[in-house]
């Protein structure tokens, strides 16, 4: 329906709206001081405050719309509220304040998306399929492109050895692989072409460009400011938890590069 009204009106239709997005992170059993009679005192005196509670405000009043069609960016120093953005649009985290809407279904990848180290790798392509709502027909219509794609068996049959044998890299491609073989309405990337050799990487985004035409739309985080440059028209730049610019890529990266000083 949507991609209908796209086509007939030309218009752009919007995937990920976020409106003045918070997310606090609490942290329990944190000591909020040194167990001293003053900071004992200091606690029972703020009576707001949980007891033992920390929080992290991690994203601070972000805004913005994704279309789809875009492959967006996240950049920002470490710590800046990347991740907790990505877990926040794929629904894992609540709102403090504010909100997220989408359209479609969000998938988020991870480099530490779960698959069972102690079953094969075979086995957890099936699982990892399943898992993202492809049939058992579809899955087996794409095991060898997952497989394939994934460049696991280039140097021997991996494919039916427990994942715990596999390299961290050989892992992170299988992951990427299974991932990217469905279209997504939103698929949300954290650093997975970082562990990749030069040629995965290249492969990666190769993929990424089409998953993007199949009219979705993909954010990518990474601190690898080439991989962002190749793949990503737009980015947003986080700085301590605060968007601090959301723009075409070149503009953004010229920013961000003079403030890391690179
Ligand atoms: N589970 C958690 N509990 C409490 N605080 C957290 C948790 N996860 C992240 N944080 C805090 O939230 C803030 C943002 O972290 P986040 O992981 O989103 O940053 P990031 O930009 O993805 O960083 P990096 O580039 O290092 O991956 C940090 O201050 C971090 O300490």
């Amino acid at each position: 329906m949507a991609e209908q009204t796209d086509q007939q009106t030309g218009e752009r239709i919007p995937t990920v709206i976020a409106d003045e997005l918070h997310i606090v992170y609490r942290v329990h059993g944190a000591k909020t001081g040194k167990g001293s009679a003053t900071s004992a005192l200091s606690r029972i005196v703020k009576r707001g405050e949980e007891r033992g509670v920390r929080k992290v405000h991690a994203v601070k009043g972000v805004s913005f719309v994704a279309y789809r069609g875009e492959a967006i960016g996240l950049i920002g120093s470490n710590g800046s509220g990347k991740s907790t953005l990505l877990r926040a649009i794929a629904g894992l985290l609540p709102a403090e304040k504010g909100c997220v809407y989408t359209n479609g279904q969000p998938s988020l990848l991870g480099v530490n998306a779960a698959l069972m180290n102690d079953l094969t790798g075979e086995r957890n392509v099936i699982l990892g399929g399943l898992a993202m709502g492809m049939t058992r027909e579809q899955i087996r219509e794409r095991y060898e492109g997952i497989v394939d794609f994934s460049g696991i068996n280039e140097k021997g049959d991996f494919i039916t050895l427990p994942m715990r044998t596999y390299s961290s890299g050989m892992a992170a491609r299988l992951r990427f692989s299974i991932a990217a073989a469905k279209d997504h309405d939103v698929l949300m990337i954290d650093e997975a072409l970082a562990t990749g050799d030069r040629k995965f990487q290249k492969r990666s985004e190769e993929r990424i460009r089409e998953l993007r035409k199949e009219a979705g739309t993909v954010f990518l985080v990474s601190h690898n400011n080439k991989s962002i440059r190749d793949t990503c028209d737009r980015v947003l730049w986080l700085e301590r938890g605060e968007l601090r610019l959301d723009g075409p890529t070149d503009e953004v990266l010229k920013e961000y590069e003079k403030f890391t000083g690179k």
